[in-house]
Order: C-alpha cells, then sequence, then structure tokens
C-alpha cells in the first residue's frame, strides 16, 4: 500500500547549510607598509611568539622592547623598500602566496565545493580573518597548508597553533586537517631540479657550483628535537641525488643568523665569502626552504650576499628563484593538496 504524505504536511526541516572544504595556504606573514612604523607591529608580533624566541623571559622582553623595536624596524624598512611591490604596494612575500592560491583555485577548479584562500601568520590577512570568511561561504571541513617544504616549530607548529586558538573559540567548527611537510617528496626535488636547469640555462655563465641555503635557527632548538635540520638535509641529498651533483657541487648552507646564539652552520655568508676568497668566481644559490621569494631570498641573498661574493673577487653570482607560483610549483602545491583532500572529494 502507498502511504501519500498530504503537501505541505512536513515538518519544514531547518535551511540546508553548503558543505563546502576550504582549503588555507599559510605563509609566515610580512609588513603591512614598508615604514619603521609597519616593520615594527610585524616585528612585535613575530618575535613575541614563543615558537620563534622559545625564552620569553623578562630578560627577552627588555632586549626585545627596549633595544630591537627601536633600531631594527628603520633599518629593516629600508630592506623592504629594495624589494618592494610597488605596484601593489605590498611585499613580494603577500603578492606570491596570493597568485599561488588563485593558481590553485584554478588548477582545482573541476571540485566547485572547494575553496581556496590564503593567509599569513603574522600581520595580513590574518588567519582568523580567513577562516572566519571559509566558514562563512559554508565550510564545514578545513585543509591548512602550511607553506614550507621542511617542517619547524618556529613555522610550521605556530601555524597550528594559530589555527587551534581560532578553532577553540568556535562553537561549530570545522573538521580539520593540516598538510605534512613535503621536503623530501619527489615532486618537489623534481620540481626544483626543473627549475635550477631552467634558470641555469638562461645563464651568461655556467656557475663551478650550487649552494642551497635555507633559512637557518638557533642550534639549541635542533639539539632539543626540532626535525627541521634533518629535512633540510634530506631535500638536499635529495637534490644532490636528483641533479647528479656531489656535495662539492652542490653545498648545503644556512642563512639569516638573528642574535648572538649559535645558529645552524655552515652559515650562508660566511660560505660565500670564503668561497669568493678560495679563489671560486661563479656561483649559483638556490633557496629550497623557501616556497616564494621574499625579502630572505631577494634581499639577503640576491643583493647582501652577492655583495660579499663580488666584495671578496667573485665575479658571477646568480640567485635562482624559488618556485613561487611557476608551472612546477604550482604542481608541488597541487599534489600535496589533492592527496591530502582524499576522502573529501
Ligand atoms: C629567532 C628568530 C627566527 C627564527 C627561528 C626563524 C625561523 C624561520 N624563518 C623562516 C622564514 C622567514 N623568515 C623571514 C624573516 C624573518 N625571520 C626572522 C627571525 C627568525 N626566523 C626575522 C626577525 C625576520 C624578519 C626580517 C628581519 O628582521 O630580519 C621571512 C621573510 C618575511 C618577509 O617579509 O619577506 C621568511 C619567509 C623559516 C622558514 C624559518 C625556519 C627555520
Ligand atoms: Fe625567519
Ligand atoms: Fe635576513
Amino acid at each position: 500500500m502507498t502511504v501519500v504524505v498530504p503537501l505541505g504536511s512536513a515538518k519544514p526541516e531547518p535551511a540546508a547549510q553548503p558543505e563546502r572544504v576550504g582549503v588555507l595556504l599559510v605563509n609566515l606573514g610580512t609588513p603591512d607598509t614598508a615604514d619603521a612604523r609597519g616593520v615594527r607591529v610585524y616585528l612585535k608580533e613575530f618575535l613575541s611568539d614563543p615558537r620563534v624566541i622559545e625564552d620569553q623571559g623578562l630578560k627577552w622582553k627588555l632586549i626585545l622592547n627596549g633595544v630591537i623595536l627601536r633600531v631594527r624596524p628603520g633599518r629593516k624598512a629600508r630592506d623592504y623598500r629594495k624589494i618592494w611591490n610597488t605596484e601593489k604596494n605590498e611585499s613580494p612575500l603577500k603578492t606570491i602566496t596570493r597568485a599561488q592560491a588563485e593558481k590553485l583555485a584554478a588548477g582545482i577548479a573541476d571540485h566547485d565545493h572547494v575553496i581556496v584562500d590564503w593567509a599569513m601568520r603574522y600581520g595580513n590577512p590574518s588567519i582568523r580573518s580567513r577562516i572566519d570568511a571559509l566558514t562563512a561561504q559554508g565550510c564545514n571541513r578545513l585543509l591548512v597548508v602550511p607553506l614550507y617544504p621542511q617542517y619547524s616549530a618556529a613555522t610550521s607548529a605556530t601555524v597550528c597553533d594559530e589555527v587551534f586558538k581560532v578553532l577553540a573559540g568556535m562553537r561549530a567548527q570545522p573538521t580539520l586537517r593540516v598538510t605534512p611537510p613535503y621536503y623530501d617528496d619527489p615532486d618537489y626535488i623534481d620540481a626544483l631540479a626543473v627549475s635550477i636547469n631552467a634558470h641555469l640555462a638562461t645563464l651568461p655563465f655556467q656557475p663551478e657550483l650550487i649552494v642551497a641555503s635555507y633559512h637557518g635557527m638557533p642550534q639549541i632548538y635542533v639539539d632539543k628535537g626540532d626535525p627541521y635540520y634533518a629535512q633540510c638535509v634530506a631535500t638536499t641529498d635529495a637534490l644532490r641525488k636528483r641533479m647528479g651533483l656531489d656535495a662539492s657541487k652542490l653545498l648545503l648552507t644556512f642563512q639569516s643568523r638573528f642574535g648572538f646564539d649559535a645558529w645552524l652552520q655552515p652559515y650562508t655568508d660566511k660560505t660565500i665569502e670564503q668561497l669568493a676568497k678560495d679563489g671560486v668566481r661563479r656561483i649559483a644559490v638556490v633557496t629550497p626552504g623557501f616556497s616564494a621569494d621574499c625579502l630572505e631570498t631577494l634581499e639577503e641573498i640576491a643583493q647582501e650576499n652577492a655583495e660579499i661574493f663580488k666584495h671578496n673577487g667573485g665575479e658571477h653570482f646568480a640567485a635562482i628563484p624559488c618556485l613561487n607560483d611557476s608551472d612546477p610549483g604550482m604542481d608541488v602545491i597541487r599534489q600535496l593538496v589533492l592527496r591530502e583532500l582524499q576522502g573529501w572529494i
């Protein structure tokens, strides 16, 4: 027997929530303006993070507020102005991260319930504002993508800390996933090799060797168990293998030392100085730990370290761009995201 339910007699259903998946690309962050004020605001947030400066005791607070935030912003603002994207009036890290998000969105457009967005761990757009925007659009699942090939507590973990903090204040939390580090992912190693070879082919000289320079960190963080150093070594070993270069032709170094403690060694600037003094005349520097060009690559490597090399007798110096939003770079991000979205799309 067929039961006929009269139209209009059913209990009204609550309005259906669209079930969408948010993908949030996150990079480190950067000042909003290239002046001392903008850099001070950025540095204060960054250097007050206990994942970055682990000892946030009274001594550090005095040094930070009494010395660093008075002296460093003016000096660093000058550096930011050398690399600033004047057309968009923003730091290159923002321009590139936005471009990566836009290209990723286009690259996975066939999954029309997936929304791609981007945020900065420090500064703007904040992680909080973009998670709010994604949930407002109906995302009840969220994939966070820290754009660091190598994990470190100072970068990847602090992204998670901030995401957890935002979620802690929500009644209706999205279900959460975070992409893992991809330091030895064959797609990433392959993209690095393809990109390096393509750039080498455009140079008017062939380098005698290549320096792979990673952002440094205090040695003590690694001694306490941070896997960052081991992952930088693994990336470099895989890249050597993929490019057919031994350790004397693809060097591993660490840049951007901050403060007076021992950081991971060998230091990039000291190595480059020594190479020039030893008679090496042509080098190329790659920065595989950065997914996007930023102050540390465009100013510190491409300008400061080029100057150090030439000042000590070097003749030809090339800074090879990061993967950025290049085709090989976007392949890495897209494959990573599609892999981690399995079961959700
Ligand atoms: C103790 C301090 C720092 C640690 C540890 C650290 C680790 C770390 N950083 C990156 C990536 C980037 N860092 C950038 C800038 C930057 N880093 C520090 C300090 C530490 N970083 C400072 C103070 C600054 C600001 C510039 C300066 O004042 O010197 C950037 C560039 C941002 C930009 O605006 O372009 C990136 C990217 C990684 C991967 C990392 C992990 C070991
Ligand atoms: Fe840094
Ligand atoms: Fe630097």
